[in-house]
């Protein structure tokens, strides 16, 4: 195969009107690759159709249109293979109260067909540190294990894809750090291709390398985590002129400016490009006089935001 673990083009999804809801198009045509051995995130608002894509990556929801591959198995012609290929860490917490930890991977690894002599119960439960509580029933797990319990049960097949689908929601910050040094380590020592949605934009920018934003079913960002913080390093200088100004004054190259409602002067540019002082001077120049200055430095978060309501709309 490629480089790349996942290859997904024109793929939609409508789910069918059921009672009084009209038909819903969860996912209008989307292409995205994502590499072979990276940690790749996706990001998007509720209802976005996140969960929609992840649920058609593990064969959970079928398809509407379009073609997905999975280590280089297209999922229409070798659905078994692309199946087995990919292990999913889902959202909620579906655990059987009455299985203990080892029953439940043993289980899990029946499910995927994986022989006796070829299970690594033991080796998954050392991984997710239940090893204490492997033959502990699972109603008797803190949230946080169980948690650790439904990665290993995505693990236990060797998936050379793992999905996490917000892994880390609701989780304190002593676990949640033990979860991304487990999943770095797959990423690291096995070579695991990393697939996660999180709505923790900070975590999604210190863990992934690459992120695909989506939105009302469609792809509307796609980079490299570094060009996206790259964005990120916009600076907006805001000035309030002591008279009001009808004629925003010339910039040097690289400037965005704008006039806000109340009369304020917004100067957005690159930081690493030009310096504040510039603007200013350019300010001075036009002959404005200024009152007061502030400036605003976006976030990830401004940039989600940004990005998912100007250029997402249905
Ligand atoms: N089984 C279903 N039947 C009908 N509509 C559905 C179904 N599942 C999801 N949808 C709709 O499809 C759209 C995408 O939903 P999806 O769950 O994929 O979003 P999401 O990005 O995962 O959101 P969240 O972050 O809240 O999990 C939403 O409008 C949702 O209401």
């Amino acid at each position: 195969m490629g480089g790349n673990a996942i290859e997904i083009e024109g793929l939609t999804k409508t789910y069918a009107a059921s009672g009084s809801q009209p038909p819903k198009q969860a996912l209008k045509g989307v292409d995205l690759d994502i590499p072979a051995g990276s940690i790749f995130g996706l990001l998007g608002p509720n209802g976005a159709g996140k969960s929609t894509l992840i649920n058609i990556l593990a064969g959970l929801v079928l398809k509407t249109g379009g073609k997905v591959r999975i280590w280089g198995f297209d999922q229409d012609v070798n659905p078994r293979q692309s199946r087995a290929s990919i292990g999913v860490m889902p959202q909620e917490l579906n655990i059987d109260p009455f299985f203990t930890p080892r029953a439940a991977l043993e289980v899990q690894a029946g499910l995927y067909g994986v022989p006796k002599s070829q299970r690594i119960t033991d080796r998954v439960l050392k991984a997710i540190g239940l090893e204490d509580k492997a033959d502990a029933y699972a109603r008797n797990l803190s949230g946080g294990m169980r948690r650790r319990l439904l990665l290993g049960k995505a693990l236990v097949h060797r998936p050379q894809v793992l999905v996490l689908d917000e892994p880390t929601a609701g989780v304190d910050i002593e676990l949640r750090q033990m979860l991304w040094a487990n999943i770095r380590r797959l990423n690291e020592e096995q070579g695991t291709t990393i697939i996660l949605t999180t709505h923790y934009l900070e975590e999604a920018e210190q863990m992934c390398e690459e992120i695909a934003i989506i939105n009302h079913g469609e792809v509307i960002a796609r980079d490299s985590t570094a060009a996206l913080v790259g964005r990120m390093d916009a600076k907006t200088l805001v000035v309030h002129p002591e008279d009001p100004v009808t004629t925003l004054p010339a910039m040097p190259r690289g400037v965005e400016s704008c006039q806000r409602r109340d009369g304020a002067l917004c100067f957005t540019y690159r930081r690493k490009h030009i310096s504040t002082g510039a603007v200013i001077e350019a300010v001075r120049d036009a002959g404005i006089t200024i009152r007061d200055i502030a400036t605003e430095e976006p976030d990830l978060e401004d940039v989600f935001v940004e990005l998912t309501s100007s250029k997402g709309a249905a």
